[in-house]
């Protein structure tokens, strides 16, 4: 239903805040409460809209995008995105990819693995932009079964996708307490405190060393700040998509890590190279040359891998410790210590 053909009333016992754009653009609606903003744009005569220099279709168009972002920037409307769905292009080559339809849907994980330089990258990128046969892919990507407008595409107050990177420097000169207050704030969260020490507590929970509130976040480790970014997009962003390029070597517990996102019913997409990471996934998509080759399930046989892939994990992360503490390795390995 199109804002404009609600009846004002409606409109404003479900969006209140409309009235601020009433009032702003001095559309004095009282008493046309039982119209819609159409119906009231009609009755404005022409003279009058040509004196304030206004026309009803840019004020309808205003309106939608007004109660758009105030939706999204309250909360009130989250970015609900229910699957989101890529249709093929082409490979390097310019060969059609080898898959029909691919549907992601809530609290799934996909991995994505391929050799380096073929194109995982890619695909992330096609996805945060909703590609529309405009990418060098010639993909396009439909959220909830459809592609989006432009101006959904591009706005920066829709945030759809989170990133999680290898590299993610802080440059700011605070500490993790206000850092995380400002970003509860503008989320206006109503309880910061209880937030704050969520987000704490989950970031602790996948950070090898502990860290505290008082911390300044510019002294956090790699490991750690990308613990502190995965638990506040888990628990905090509002962004329903998460794309992560690589975690392999992020120094966290990885697999919490995914745990925690998809709990949160997220949809998750990463690259990696990393075995125990492309298992956790439901589904795998292999990519070569720059396009999707083969799209494959994670079935049970494979799952419990997982089992022996974290024995293995296990031996490598002894040995790393003990490097860490000076030991050599051949001595104990031999004797089958680890
Ligand atoms: N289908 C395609 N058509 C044309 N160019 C493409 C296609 N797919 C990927 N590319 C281009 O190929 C280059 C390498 O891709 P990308 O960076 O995504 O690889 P990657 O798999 O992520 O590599 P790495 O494992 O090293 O991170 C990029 O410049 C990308 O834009």
């Amino acid at each position: 239903m199109r804002y404009e053909e609600i009846r004002i009333s409606d409109l404003l016992a479900k969006y209140p805040f409309a009235s601020s754009y009433f009032e702003l653009n001095k559309l004095s609606v009282s008493g046309f409460e039982d119209s819609s903003f159409s119906e009231f744009l009609e009755r404005i005569p022409e003279a009058e809209l040509e004196e304030w220099a206004m026309s009803p279709e840019k004020l309808i168009e205003d309106l939608t995008q007004y109660i758009d972002q105030m939706s999204v920037f309250l909360g009130v409307k989250e970015n609900e995105v229910n699957s989101i769905t890529i249709l093929p292009g082409f490979n390097k080559h310019g060969e059609k990819e080898n898959f029909e339809k691919l549907t992601i849907e809530k609290s799934e994980i996909v991995s994505i693995v391929g050799p380096t330089g073929s194109g995982k990258s890619r695909l992330l990128a096609d996805i945060e932009w909703a590609a529309n046969k405009d990418t060098p892919t010639g993909r396009s990507v439909q959220i909830n079964g459809e592609l989006l407008d432009p101006s959904k595409r591009f706005s920066t107050s829709n945030k759809r996708v989170a990133q999680l990177s290898q590299n993610m420097n802080f440059v700011m000169d605070l500490t993790v307490e206000e850092f995380l207050t400002l970003h509860a704030e503008s989320r206006m969260v109503e309880n910061v405190e209880e937030m704050i020490s969520k987000i704490l507590n989950a970031a602790n929970e996948l950070a090898g060393e502990k860290f505290q509130l008082s911390t300044p976040v510019t002294g956090l480790s790699g490991g750690q700040s990308r613990a502190l970014m995965i638990a506040d997009t888990a628990i905090l962003s509002k962004s329903p998509i998460v794309l992560i390029d690589e975690i392999e070597n992020a120094g966290i517990d990885r697999k919490k890590a995914l745990k925690l996102l998809v709990s949160e019913e997220k949809i998750v997409l990463m690259a990696t190279h990393d075995p125990s990471l492309a298992l956790m996934a439901d589904k795998r998509v292999v990519i070569k040359n720059g396009g999707i080759h083969q799209i494959i399930e994670t079935d049970q046989e494979e799952k419990s891998l997982l089992v022996e892939l974290e024995k293995m994990d296990q031996v490598i992360q002894q040995m790393r410790n003990r490097l860490r503490n000076g030991e050599t390795l051949t001595k104990i390995y031999k004797e089958g210590e680890i």
